[in-house]
């Protein structure tokens, strides 16, 4: 995957992928923690660092954030596939090649349909290193639902999981959506965690969890399916009907499927 593919436009008309540089000064401008500020601040000055050939094939007018939009947060160690993830569900594709690691923060607008009503996703896909973890808390906070991510040929960041989910807590709002994926199940040769394990950290901190490939598409959609119907009823639930179960719902969804969900 190229520099530009991790970092400019996917050009949908439904979605758009786009560089958050001017998010991050309206935030700076509504914010003044200094944290936030400084987070914000670095990210300028790193995307003021990309290649000039970089931003002139930014899209513009730069697409402004939509305060309609369910925010959703990809997250997880660097090279887990968080990238990749999303384009599979933006453009159904996966873009083979040589690995090139997300700088900053970027989002994709989508909508997709849930009992014949729109809902509108903006999906942040943020950079796995560690340099850019003060970027990403900065963004937690306003998250409505988390996608944590690990890549199952990768002991260490499945074992990452806890602390990712440490900052979590520490950063997110309280109701927030987490839900666990273990990337890359379509590597079955270089396993190195066990299916079991990922559903019984899962079960341990009471998260929908399963496995997906960004390659194959597995459970792509039905990851995000399943937070945007988790969103909308949060939205629009009348009290007095019974709540949505994320749990039961990838369950359900999986049996149709014939495939593997553990919850
Ligand atoms: N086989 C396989 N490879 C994958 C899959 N998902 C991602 N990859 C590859 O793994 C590498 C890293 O993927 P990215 O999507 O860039 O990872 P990321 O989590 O966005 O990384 P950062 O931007 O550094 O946080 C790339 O070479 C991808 O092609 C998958 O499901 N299957």
């Amino acid at each position: 995957m190229t520099q530009e593919m991790k970092t400019n436009s996917a050009g949908t008309e439904s979605s758009q992928r786009t560089s958050s540089k001017l998010f991050l000064q309206q935030r700076c401008a509504r914010n003044p923690h200094p944290e936030v500020s400084r987070a914000a601040a670095s990210d300028l000055v790193l995307f003021g660092g990309l290649h000039s050939s970089l931003l002139g094939t930014l899209s513009w007018p730069w697409p402004a954030t939509n305060p309609l939009a369910h925010w959703t947060i990809l997250v997880g160690d660097s090279g887990v596939g968080k990238t990749s993830l999303l384009v599979q569900f933006d453009q159904g594709k996966f873009i083979p090649g040589s690995f090139s690691a997300t700088v900053g923060i970027g989002f994709t607008n989508k909508v997709v349909a849930v009992d014949g009503v729109k809902v509108k996703l903006q999906i942040w896909d943020t950079a796995g290193q560690e340099r850019f973890r003060s970027v990403t808390h900065a963004y937690y906070r306003d998250a409505q639902a988390l996608l944590l991510l690990y890549d199952i040929t990768s002991k260490m960041s499945f074992d990452n999981i806890r602390a990712w989910l440490t900052e979590i807590h520490e950063y997110a709002q309280k109701d927030v959506v987490i839900m666990l994926l273990g990337n890359k199940a379509d590597v079955s040769s270089e396993r190195m965690v066990r299916t079991e394990d990922g559903a019984s950290l899962a079960r341990e901190y009471g998260v929908p969890f399963m496995e997906t490939s960004a390659k194959t598409g597995m459970n792509v959609e039905l990851a995000f399916l399943a937070i945007a119907r988790e969103l909308k009823q949060r939205a629009v639930q009348p009290p007095d009907e019974p709540r949505f179960q994320i749990h039961d719902y990838i369950e359900a969804q999986q049996k149709r499927s014939g495939c593997c969900a553990f919850i």
